[in-house]
């Protein structure tokens, strides 16, 4: 059977990177036929329609049906998966909360609309809880346009039927970053490199933590501490390389970062469906509530998870040091400004 995965955003420069990857069978897997639903706004309909004849043009066997839409009610029917990137993109100086007033309304919206349509396959998920940790099965909403952490909460917070779990945001660039940033210092390729995290809010405020990351050097797992032996680099540059980076690639390109940026939501659809590998963890932004670390429980907050049987679940009991938890309130203090600002736009 096909699944139906809508992309949000479909005419903008993620999704031409994107699209072809998914329809190429590189997340869902090989065998895994597709129809994928593209929505996007009324004007940019004839561009659409572009992206359709080239998809049709790529000529791809799992790829059964592309739809075009401008309607939530088409794009969002009975999906199985929805990678939600429609909004509008920072220019340069901005910051990516600059974005909140414009985009948050497009999440509460959708998310309602995930509520009202997309209710058949949202029914399929059960929920198993254990102690603090909680596994869910099911489908998924990705949420990647910025202010990705608020927006997802919003989008959750508008589709009370669907779980909390069922969310997550996009920190998987910010994560790819941190693991390229050490692979090069290191002088290995990045698959040598696991376990760095990102903490908080996809933002300037974020942080990577790299106290528990392992880097392969010639078939020897070592820390990356020990093996880089550079904390003034690990403590100073890496971390605002990692943090400003996305601000860079606008500076440079004079736009968003899109390759990258399709590259990274693919690593993160494909961990969703197939899992994370043994021993390893991955960032992404999930609903704080249960977690062990002491994060306000109201807020979508990057965090190492590791998955299995499509079910998320946050690593516990990583040793947190004073460094460490500094960053991570300051993080979590901005995203709690973010939602409430964002309520605040969205009572008015
Ligand atoms: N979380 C991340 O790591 C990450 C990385 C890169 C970009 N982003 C964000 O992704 C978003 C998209 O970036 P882009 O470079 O593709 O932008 P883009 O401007 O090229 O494309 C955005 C598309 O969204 C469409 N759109 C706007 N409102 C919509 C709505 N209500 N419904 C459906 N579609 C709508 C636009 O018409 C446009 O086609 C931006 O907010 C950007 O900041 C996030
Ligand atoms: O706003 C930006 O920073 C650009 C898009 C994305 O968030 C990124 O990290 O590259």
């Amino acid at each position: 059977e096909p699944i139906r995965v809508v992309v949000t955003g479909a005419a903008g420069q993620i999704a031409y990177s994107l699209l072809y990857s998914i329809a190429k069978g590189d997340v869902f897997g090989k065998d895994q036929p597709i129809i994928l639903v593209l929505l996007d706004i009324p004007p940019m309909l004839p561009v659409l329609d572009g992206v359709v004849m080239e998809l049709q043009d790529c000529a791809l066997p799992l790829l059964r049906e592309v739809i075009p839409t401008d309607e939530v009610e088409v794009g969002f029917k009975d999906i199985d998966a929805a990678i939600l990137v429609g909004s509008m993109p920072r220019k340069e100086g901005m910051e990516r909360k600059d974005l909140l007033k414009a985009n948050v309304a497009i999440f509460k919206t959708q998310g309602a609309a995930l509520d009202k349509y997309a209710k058949k396959t949202v029914k399929r998920i059960f929920r198993e809880e254990k102690s603090k940790s909680f596994w869910y099965k099911g489908h998924h909403v990705l949420v990647v346009g910025n202010p990705a952490n608020t927006n997802c909460l919003i989008a959750s917070k508008s589709a009370p039927s669907i779980p909390k779990e069922n969310f997550s945001c996009l920190t998987r660039l910010d994560h790819n970053r941190a693991s390229s940033q050490v692979a090069i210092r290191c002088g290995v390729s990045s698959d040598k490199v696991k376990n760095v995290i990102i903490w908080g809010n996809h933002s300037s405020t974020q942080y990577p933590d790299v106290h528990h990351a392992k880097v392969d050097l010639h078939g020897a797992e070592m820390g990356v501490y020990e093996t880089v032996k550079d904390e003034a680099w690990l403590r100073g540059d890496f971390i605002s390389t990692v943090q400003l980076r996305g601000a860079a690639v606008i500076k440079s390109r004079k736009l968003s970062s899109a390759m990258s940026a399709a590259k990274a939501i693919c690593d993160h659809m494909r961990d969703i469906w197939f899992g994370t590998k043994e021993g390893e963890f991955i960032s992404m932004g999930v609903y704080a509530a249960g977690n062990s670390y002491g994060v306000p429980e109201d807020l979508i907050y990057s965090f190492p998870v590791q998955i299995k049987n499509k079910t998320w679940k946050i690593v516990d009991g990583l040793p947190i040091n004073d460094f460490s938890r500094a960053k991570m309130d300051a993080t979590a203090a901005e995203l709690v400004e973010e939602r409430d600002t964002a309520l605040d736009f969205l009572s008015q």
